[in-house]
């Protein structure tokens, strides 16, 4: 039996104890820096000339690790080990798959301060995101077990008097994870743990920008007990491996998390039948977000300028969930936008090996470069009220910036930025505020703080996105507790962490007996 699921409490640094342990194992990681990762296929450590090398965002110069690069030949041997392996994998008990990932979350939780170390150098996040970066990787391994156990025995469905049906779900085949930078643990180790314990075999292609961390959940998994060719791991472009494996006629599911532009691209490759293909592939897309506060009259003003401080500016804004956008009710906006500009100006942005610093670097240079062409189209397009400036003479620092005054259909309301940058614009009432949250491509988080309570249902009814939060924060989901994934342009709203999740891995097979 196996204990009710709760979800992994974050790490207080105020106390001294895990203040210390933090440090100790950032010196440890620091040490460690540099080194080199194979590719593993079937089990088999591969070693290629051309590497990924995974930078330091915080300073540019320092290699967290040369990974060594997959093509489309080891793709395909990868591909072959893999529907090699499905053909036994897909018949072993759900219990044993189940029991891989509850010691996985044993081996990563009695080594918590070692994977978070590792997020504040590969990734980039301050303390406190990389420690619930670490806490939500080991959720989605307690979670998913758990659920692979209610779904085990299939769903009980009605027979008649001669005959005795059953329903059960069964895995699909060979799962292509393609998973994105910013939650390098969690999303990557979520995406891939979910096939792997429904019965499938998967091939990892984790973000180029953060390979290393990959490597070692795939140390994790061998020393839980996972056997050779269940999880192949084979980083390399987006362009070469990405696309040929979406394209494989042996794929049977492709699992990815990322972009609008990519997932868009993959969606639509997906849907084309190649040559050998015996089914129609199934695609589960988690994309971009456009992420809504609204803020009514009457409402607790102190409370929503903290939130949406954090929701835009927690991990530089690189969520999926970010607060990029604020619509305020006019009666409070200047009070609301004066507050929030008082609070970003009192952020902390430098490396995030310091134990305080409150926003660290955007991921890269591509990044950065982004970001700030943004603030200009924002000096353009609204006032600029704080911010709208970088850093990268170390590391590619962009500093907390708030527009005011911009139209709700503005290029800075309207494009996922992904980077620290939040717009502000004025509603004339509470139902205005609503069209205005709505009016974007995406749909994946959204919060409203009201103490009106039928504006309140009135949000819960009409603002359309797969998230939405009452009085707090956009950002944070916890698996088991809030299911996420978006609306629209948002992506498939498969509910990572949700009670669905683990049936879009699966497909349903009614049988029936005639007695
Ligand atoms: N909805 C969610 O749950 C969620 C969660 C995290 C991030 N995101 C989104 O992800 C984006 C940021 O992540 P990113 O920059 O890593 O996204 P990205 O789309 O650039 O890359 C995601 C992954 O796709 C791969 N890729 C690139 N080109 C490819 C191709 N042609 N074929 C196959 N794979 C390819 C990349 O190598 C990477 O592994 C943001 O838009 C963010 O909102 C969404
Ligand atoms: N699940 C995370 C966002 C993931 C995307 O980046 C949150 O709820 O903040």
């Amino acid at each position: 039996m196996v204990t009710p699921y709760k979800h992994e409490p974050f790490t207080d640094y105020t106390v001294d104890e895990n203040r210390k342990a933090l440090e100790a194992e950032l010196k440890k990681a620091e040490k460690n820096l540099g080194k080199d990762y194979p590719l593993i296929i079937g089990g088999e450590r591969i070693t290629t000339d051309e590497k990924i090398i995974s930078y330091n965002p915080a300073k540019k110069d320092q290699v967290v690790g040369y990974v060594s690069k997959a093509n489309k030949e080891l793709a395909e041997k990868a591909m072959q080990v893999a529907d090699e392996t499905f053909q036994w994998w897909r018949k072993t008990k759900p219990e044993m798959r189940a029991d891989i990932l509850f010691r996985a979350a044993a081996i990563v939780r009695r080594r918590k301060h070692e994977f978070t170390a590792h997020l504040v150098l590969e990734g980039g996040k301050p303390w406190k995101e990389a420690d619930a970066d670490t806490a939500e990787a080991i959720d989605f391994m307690e979670y998913y077990g758990r659920q692979m156990l209610k779904l085990k025995d299939g769903v009980e469905i009605n027979s008649r008097e001669i005959e005795n049906n059953r329903y059960n779900y069964i895995p699909l085949g060979v799962t292509v994870v393609i998973s994105p930078w910013n939650f390098l643990f969690a999303i990557m180790a979520g995406t891939t743990l979910a096939p792997l314990v429904t019965g499938n075999t998967v091939l990892l292609k984790p973000a180029s920008t953060t390979p290393v961390i990959s490597y070692k959940l795939m140390e994790v998994l061998e020393e839980a007990g996972m056997p050779a060719g269940v999880v192949n791991f084979i980083p390399g472009s987006g362009a070469e491996v990405g696309d040929y494996l979406v394209d494989h006629p042996r794929t049977r599911l492709i699992s990815f998390t990322g972009s609008r532009e990519v997932g868009t691209r993959i969606f639509e490759r997906a849907g084309i039948v190649h040559e050998g293909q015996k089914w129609l592939k199934r695609t589960i897309i988690e994309m971009g977000g456009k992420d809504t506060i609204v803020v009514d009259k009457g409402s607790d003003l102190e409370l929503a300028a903290e939130s949406i401080t954090y929701s835009a500016f927690g991990f530089s804004g690189q969520k999926c969930s970010a607060c990029s956008r604020v619509i305020a009710h006019e009666d409070v906006y200047d009070d609301l936008l004066a507050r929030v500009v008082e609070l970003t100006k009192e952020i902390n942005v430098s490396d995030p090996t310091n134990h305080d610093t409150y926003m660290g670097p955007v991921i890269d240079e591509k990044a950065y470069n982004k970001i700030l062409d943004y603030a200009e189209t924002g000096k353009k397009e609204g006032k600029l009220m704080v911010g709208g400036t970088g850093d990268n003479s170390k590391g590619w620092f962009v500093n907390p910036t708030v527009f005011a005054d911009l139209e709700h259909d503005s290029t800075i309301m309207q494009e996922e930025i992904f980077g620290p940058v939040v717009g502000f614009s004025k509603a004339k009432d509470f139902d205005q505020a609503i069209e205005f949250a709505n009016n974007t491509d995406y749909g994946l988080t959204g919060a409203v703080f009201t103490n009106n309570r039928a504006n309140l249902e009135k949000a819960r009814e009409d603002f359309h996105v797969g998230n939405l939060y009452f009085n707090r924060g956009c950002t944070a989901a916890i698996v088991g507790y809030h299911p996420f994934g978006g609306f629209n342009m948002s992506g498939t709203d498969s509910k990572a962490g949700g009670p669905d999740y683990l049936v879009h891995h699966m497909q349903g097979k009614t049988t029936s007996e005639m007695l």
